[in-house]
C-alpha cells in the first residue's frame, strides 16, 4: 500500500487521537506507512474568543476537509462531537472507532465531588449543554465560561480562577490524564454531547485502498449509537454549541436513546427515552417527541440569543 498521508489538527489532544488511529491501523496493518500533514484551523486560531459568539459549524474541520479534497492528506481523525452534520460532496467516514468513556468529567480544585461543592462555587465551562445540567442539578452553583485547550483549562482551575471545570472523560483519558477527573458524572446528571467520546475517520469516497483500510478498525455497535445521537441532533439543525444532549447504547439487537434539550439556566429541561432497532427512526422520533414538549421553540430562543 502506498505511504498515507494523515491530517491533524496541532493541538496536542488531536495529535494524540491521530496518533491513537494510527496504532490501530498498524495493528492490523503492520507494515501501513504514514506521515503526518499538521493542519492550522480557523477553530485553533481564534480558542481565546468564544466560540459560540464567532458561531459556525465545524469550526476545526472545514480547512481539513479542503486538504481531503485536494489530496494533500488520504485520512483525517476528528472527534465526533466537532463534526457537523453535513459533510462535502466526495469525502466519507470510513471509519467509526471503538468508542471512549462518554462521560462528562468534574474536576474540583480541592477533591470534592459536584455534590460536596458549597453554595455559590464557581464551576468552569462555555457549553451550554453542561451549564444548563449542571444548574438544574444544583441551581445554586455559579457558571463562568472557561476556553483553551484541556491543560490550559485545568491550569486555569488549579490557580483558582474556578472551583472545578467540567471535560470530557475522553479528552482526558486518550492523554493518559483520566486521575485528574475528580468524579466521572453519571449520564443521569450529565448527558454527553451529541458523540463524545467516539471519533470519525474522515476519508475521500473514491478512495477504495483508505476505505478497505479504515474498515478494520471500524466498530458497529459505536457506529449505531453514534447514529442515532447525530438523527436527533438533525431534526433539530443542531449545532454543537446548543444546550441539547444525547446518548445511546446498543441493547441487544436494539439501540436505547436518551436525548434532551435544557434552558441555558437550567430552569427547564425536556428529556426522554426511545429504543429500537432502527437508529434514525429513533433519533429523529425522539426530537418529534421532545419538539412536541417545547424543545424546538427553545432552541430557536436560544439561537436568537433571546435566552442563554
Ligand atoms: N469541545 C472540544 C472537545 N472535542 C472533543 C473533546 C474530547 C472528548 C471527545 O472526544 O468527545 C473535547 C474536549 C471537551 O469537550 O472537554
Amino acid at each position: 500500500m502506498r505511504t498515507l498521508t494523515v491530517g491533524t489538527r496541532k493541538s496536542l489532544l488531536a495529535l494524540t487521537q491521530t496518533n491513537w488511529v494510527i496504532e490501530q491501523l498498524k495493528k492490523v496493518r503492520p507494515d501501513l506507512t504514514v506521515q503526518l500533514e499538521k493542519i492550522v484551523t480557523k477553530g485553533d486560531k481564534i480558542l481565546n474568543v468564544t466560540l459560540s459568539k464567532v458561531g459556525g459549524k465545524g469550526l476545526f474541520v472545514k480547512e481539513i476537509e479542503q486538504a481531503l479534497l485536494d489530496g494533500r492528506i488520504d485520512l483525517a481523525v476528528h472527534s465526533m462531537k466537532d463534526l457537523p452534520g453535513e459533510m462535502p460532496t466526495g469525502l466519507t467516514i470510513g471509519s467509526i472507532p471503538v468508542r471512549e468513556n462518554p462521560c462528562d468529567s468534574l474536576l474540583s480544585r480541592d477533591g470534592r465531588t459536584l455534590a460536596q461543592l458549597p453554595a455559590g462555587a464557581v464551576v468552569g465551562t462555555s457549553s451550554l449543554r453542561r451549564q444548563a445540567q449542571i444548574l438544574a442539578y444544583r441551581p445554586d452553583l455559579e457558571v463562568k465560561p472557561v476556553r483553551g485547550n484541556l491543560d490550559t483549562r485545568i491550569n486555569k482551575m488549579k490557580e483558582g480562577h474556578f472551583d472545578a471545570i467540567l471535560l470530557a472523560q475522553a479528552g482526558l483519558a486518550r492523554m493518559g490524564w483520566q486521575e485528574e477527573a475528580t468524579e466521572i458524572l453519571s449520564t443521569d446528571i450529565m448527558l454527553p454531547a451529541v458523540g463524545q467520546g467516539a471519533l470519525a475517520i474522515q476519508c475521500r469516497e473514491d478512495d477504495h485502498e483508505v476505505l478497505a483500510l479504515l474498515l478494520e478498525i471500524h466498530h458497529v455497535e459505536t457506529a449505531r449509537a453514534v447514529k442515532a445521537e447525530r438523527a436527533f441532533l438533525q431534526a433539530f439543525e443542531g449545532g454543537c454549541h446548543l444546550p441539547l444532549a444525547a446518548y445511546a447504547e446498543v441493547v441487544g439487537e436494539e439501540v436505547r436513546l436518551t436525548g434532551l434539550v435544557a434552558h441555558p439556566d437550567g430552569t427547564k429541561v425536556i428529556k426522554g427515552i426511545k429504543q429500537g432497532r432502527d437508529e434514525k427512526v429513533i433519533g429523529q422520533d425522539l426530537a418529534a417527541e421532545l419538539k412536541e414538549q417545547g424543545a424546538g421553540q427553545l432552541l430557536r430562543e436560544v439561537r436568537e440569543g433571546l435566552v442563554g
